[in-house]
């Protein structure tokens, strides 16, 4: 934890909405006049595309359970190491997992490479003189034996659609943007249960708020969605840690007048019409990040 140099993370499972998510970060980053150093989650996997499947190949061959979402085929310690690095000095290194030709050709130009879908970037030195670190993906609350990364961020935020909306966004996505089959991507989903299950859920325990999006259509089977439910087909719980709301001064009766058709559904937990996820964010996140600088400039 860094007052000098706060760490912000939005951690959530594929398809889950962090990309999503960032967006609204960023808005409040811009209106705020705020510098970020932004890192993407993927870039700590273990694994280039390719040798990522030759170990999932030899990890199945001995019957052993292997997946993006575990310790496994991650680098936790150096996700670790950026956080604290990032908390006590403002610097540390970072990289970029390249999914499509067109990130590819981004970071080409950016770098002067030749690199292709599925490689990472050479690491790089995050710039000097950034506000805070802000962290999207999968592992921002990770926490397991050897490694602790929940406990290095200031603000951990989770981004948790209920299961079934998850499994459609990432389905479309993969899809759509990644060119991946519905059947690979079902696959991969069954690969990655146990993983899901030991180290992306109970991240969810460790977050300081959680935005949980549950949809009011059927979404029963979610291998036949054809679409994915709209915001307005869609209610969404931010859900407070106890002692997140004093410690980040929530106040409900604030976000109840300023939040239409707003509800209280927990003495800790605030319901929002899926139309209004993004105000609601701005509404509650932009007091929290302004604070932070406020109390970093304090310091001199
Ligand atoms: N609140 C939302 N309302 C409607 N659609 C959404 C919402 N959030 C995410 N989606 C859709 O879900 C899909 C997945 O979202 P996104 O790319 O943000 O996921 P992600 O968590 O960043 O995944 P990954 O970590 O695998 O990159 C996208 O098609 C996106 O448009
Ligand atoms: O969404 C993911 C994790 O957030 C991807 O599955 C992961 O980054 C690997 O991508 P690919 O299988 O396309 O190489």
């Amino acid at each position: 934890m860094s007052k000098r140099h706060p760490v912000v993370a939005v951690t959530g499972s594929s398809g889950a909405g962090t990309s999503t998510v960032k967006r609204a970060f960023e808005h409040i980053f811009a209106r705020e006049g705020i510098t970020p150093a932004v890192v993407e989650g993927d870039s700590y996997h273990r694994y280039e595309r390719m040798p990522m499947k030759q170990a999932m190949a030899d990890a199945l061959a001995r019957g052993e359970n292997f997946s993006h979402f575990g310790p496994e085929a991650n680098l936790f310690d150096k996700l670790e190491e950026l956080f604290r690095s990032y908390g006590e000095t403002g610097a540390g290194q970072k990289r970029y997992y390249l999914h499509s030709a067109e990130e590819a050709a981004e970071h080409n130009a950016r770098l002067g490479v030749d690199l292709g879908p599925g490689q990472f970037t050479p690491w790089e030195d995050i710039p000097a003189g950034t506000d805070l670190l802000f962290y999207e993906g999968l592992h921002g609350g990770v926490k397991g034996d050897g490694y602790d990364v929940a406990s290095l961020a200031d603000l951990l935020v989770g981004v948790v659609p209920i299961t079934n909306l998850e499994w459609i966004q990432k389905i479309h996505r993969d899809n759509a943007e990644r060119g991946y089959s519905a059947e690979a991507i079902v696959d991969t989903i069954l690969r990655r249960m146990p993983d899901y299950i030991n180290h992306i859920c109970p991240q969810f325990g460790e977050t300081d708020i959680n935005f949980q999006r549950v949809p009011t259509v059927d979404t029963s089977n979610p291998f036949i969605c054809r679409n994915i439910p709209t915001p307005d087909e869609s209610f969404v719980i931010i859900h407070f840690r106890k002692g997140a709301r004093e410690k980040w001064g929530i106040d409900f009766n604030y976000l109840l007048n300023m939040i239409h058709d707003s509800f209280m559904s927990s003495p800790t937990s605030i319901v929002v019409n899926g139309g209004k996820m993004g105000f609601a964010m701005e509404l509650i996140l932009t007091p929290i990040i302004h604070r932070m600088i406020e109390e970093k400039k304090n310091l001199g």
